[in-house]
């Protein structure tokens, strides 16, 4: 049996680009950008007023002293210039600074009356104007490729006009859950069967990730398992397995997987939950074969172990460790790495991390109480308010 480690590492090494696709702009949201993108012009594009007020020549004007009025510059008009620079003009959030001025006062610091205005607090030049380019100069680049796309990103694409974007290609995949005891989420299962959950957990987690999924049941029987996972490895990029994998009589998946040429790359990682883990790849068709435990909290949590950071890797995205400190002290006397189910809560800027109780990997419920896991070393003993490498669920 390999390490957590090492696993990861044979996991990680056959990571794969998919390519690159065009799609319009709000379709990239949750997707990773292909292509850097470059400011189309200065940011902001103009001497740009961000307060309501008046725009003035500081040198030519005093405190207390009234000042006329020439004209008023909203947002969107084309630039004006103040003719007399004892004069001023009213001056609104967003509008370009008239030409022969150089400091905005906002309207809580000056009166008004009739075409004049009186200045009642000390001002300053350059007071209240975001700068032409003070955010970025035209051909920078604002968006490198590999990022990954949320709300704030797509306002940076729309601001420089991209309307269709390039992003990385998403791979084709099958969830393909095995057992005899499963049943379909509208049958009522008999006292002896069990609704099947764990490919719908997988498939919400693909969904959140907009890949596109097809959910497939197979009995525990040797030849059909044989005739439809071949043909699952000529049609898709990736398999996600549940069940089938570990030492029982009818756990015929790694002796299919075999038949069918799909190289074993491991088998049985040391580590809990998700020991029994298989993982291989078909030369053949060049699908990758991740073959989770199927103990819901299995599948769950080597889901995010060990595909979440593949699929990552393949689109350029090295995942950075996360930190949180446990409030309880706690030891692993085992040689296995284990996964604990936590909830983690940031207090004052610290993430801190609770254990959460669970009957074991087939108690799905308990992963609804946790926001992820931690990884606890073999063979460790750890004091209260020690810090741990937290794998956070999507
Ligand atoms: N002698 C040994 N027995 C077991 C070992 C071992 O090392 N030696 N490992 C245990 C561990 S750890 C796990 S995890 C399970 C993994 O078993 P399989 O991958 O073979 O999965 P199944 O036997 O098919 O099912 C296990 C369990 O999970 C439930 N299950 C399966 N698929 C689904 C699904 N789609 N939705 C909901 N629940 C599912 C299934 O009903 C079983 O209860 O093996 C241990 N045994
Ligand atoms: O390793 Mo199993 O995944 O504990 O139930
Ligand atoms: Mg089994």
């Amino acid at each position: 049996m390999i390490s957590y480690q090492e696993a990861y590492k044979i996991v990680i090494a056959t990571k794969t680009n998919f390519g690159i696709e065009e799609v319009e702009l709000l379709e990239s949201t949750g997707r990773v950008l292909a292509e850097d993108i470059k400011a189309d012009r200065d940011f902001p594009p103009f001497n740009r007023s961000t307060k309501d007020g008046i725009a003035v020549n500081s040198e030519e004007i005093r405190l207390h002293k009234p000042i006329k009025i020439e004209g008023v510059c909203a947002a969107g008009s084309t630039q004006k210039t103040l003719e007399n620079a004892e004069n001023c003009m009213e001056i609104m959030t967003g509008a370009v600074l008239p030409q022969n001025t150089d400091a905005v006062i906002m309207y809580e610091e000056i009166d008004i009356t009739g075409d004049f205005v009186t200045i009642t607090k000390p001002f300053k030049k350059d007071q209240n104007i975001h700068k032409k380019g003070s955010d970025q100069k035209k051909g920078e680049i604002i968006l490198r490729s590999n990022t990954f796309i949320s709300a704030g990103e797509i306002g940076i694409l729309a601001t420089v006009g991209k309307s269709i974007v390039k992003v990385q290609k998403l791979p084709k995949i099958a969830i393909i859950s095995t057992g005899n005891e499963l049943v379909d989420i509208n049958e009522t299962p008999l006292p002896h069967q069990i609704r099947m959950s764990n490919s719908l957990t997988l498939k919400a987690l693909l969904d959140q990730r907009k890949i596109e999924s097809e959910i497939l049941h197979l009995p525990d029987e040797k030849d059909v398992l044989e005739v439809k996972i071949r043909e699952a490895l000529n049609k898709f990029d990736v398999l996600l397995l549940s069940g089938g994998v570990s030492k029982g009589k009818y756990d015929f998946l790694p002796e299919v997987f075999e038949k069918l040429k799909v190289e074993k790359l491991l088998h049985r990682v040391a580590q809990q939950p998700g020991k029994p883990f298989w993982f291989g790849e078909s030369k053949e068709t060049g699908t990758h074969v991740f073959s989770f435990p199927g103990n819901p909290v299995s599948t769950f949590v080597n889901f995010h172990l060990y595909f979440r950071d593949w699929l990552l890797a393949g689109s350029g995205i090295h995942p950075q460790d996360q930190k949180v400190v446990l409030k309880s002290a706690i030891e692993n006397l085992s040689n296995l790495t284990k996964f604990l189910l936590v909830k983690v809560e940031n207090s004052a800027g610290i993430l801190t991390a609770e254990l959460i109780n669970g009957n074991g990997s087939g108690d799905l419920i308990s992963l609804s109480k946790s926001s992820g896991v931690i990884k606890v070393n073999p063979n460790s003993k750890h004091s209260d308010n020690k810090e741990f490498t937290y794998i956070h669920f999507d």
